[in-house]
C-alpha cells in the first residue's frame, strides 16, 4: 500500500508507519503547505491542517492513500485551561475520512504562554530542556511521563481516520 504523507517529521512518518504496518506500507514525506497557522486553535482549524495536508499529499503523488496529521490547541472550560489535541485525515482521492487522536490538558504555564501566541513545540522545549521534543516522545509522551508519546497519540488519530477505508461498516446501505 502506498502513502503519502502530509509533513516532513519523522514522528508523523513513524506514526502512520507503525500503525499501518499491516499492510506493508511504503510510505512518502510531502512537505505540503497546512493552510492553517502554524500553531492551529481551535478544533476546526485542526481538523482543516489535516484535511489539506491528506488532500495535498496526495495530489502531489501517485499514492493511494493520502494521510494529514496536525496539531492543534483548544480551550476547555474556564481560562486559561488549555489542551493539545491532534487530528488525523486520510483520503483516497474520493472520501475523505477524519478521526482524532487524544486530547491532553497543558500546565498552566505552557497554556499562559500558547494562549499569548507562541508555538507549542518551542514552548514545551524550554519548559523540558529539550530540542525538538515536537520530532521525539512531544508533549504526549512528557506529559504522561511516557505512558504514551506523540507517535503513539498520533497512530490513534491514523486508525480512526484510516478505518473507514478497510472496514465495511461505513458503507452506504449497510
Ligand atoms: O512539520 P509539521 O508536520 O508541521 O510538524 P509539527 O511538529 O509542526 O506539527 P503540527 O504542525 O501538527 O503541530 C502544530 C504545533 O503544535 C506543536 N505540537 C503538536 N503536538 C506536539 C507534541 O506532542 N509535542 C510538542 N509539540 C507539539 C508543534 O510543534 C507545532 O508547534
Ligand atoms: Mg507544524
Amino acid at each position: 500500500m502506498e502513502l503519502a504523507v502530509g509533513s516532513t517529521n519523522p514522528v508523523k512518518i513513524d506514526a502512520v508507519e507503525r500503525t499501518l504496518e499491516r499492510y506493508e506500507p511504503t510510505v512518502t514525506a510531502v512537505d505540503v503547505d497546512s493552510g492553517v497557522s502554524e500553531q492551529p486553535r481551535s478544533l476546526e482549524e485542526t481538523v482543516s491542517g489535516a484535511e489539506n495536508r491528506a488532500r495535498r499529499a496526495l495530489a502531489a503523488t501517485e499514492a493511494d492513500y493520502g494521510v494529514g496529521l496536525e496539531g492543534g490547541v483548544v480551550r476547555l472550560g474556564a481560562t486559561p485551561k488549555l489542551s493539545l489535541i491532534m487530528w488525523g485525515a486520510v483520503t483516497d482521492g474520493d472520501r475523505l475520512e477524519r478521526g482524532g487522536g487524544p486530547t491532553l490538558r497543558l500546565p498552566d504555564r505552557v497554556a499562559e504562554r500558547v494562549a499569548d501566541g507562541a508555538e507549542l513545540g518551542p514552548v514545551m522545549d524550554d519548559l523540558l530542556g529539550t530540542e525538538n521534543v515536537a520530532e521525539a516522545e512531544g508533549a504526549a509522551g512528557a506529559l504522561t511521563d511516557g505512558l504514551t508519546s506523540r507517535t503513539q497519540a498520533l497512530g490513534e488519530a491514523v486508525a480512526a481516520s484510516f478505518g473507514p477505508f478497510v472496514t465495511g461498516y461505513y458503507d452506504i446501505d449497510t
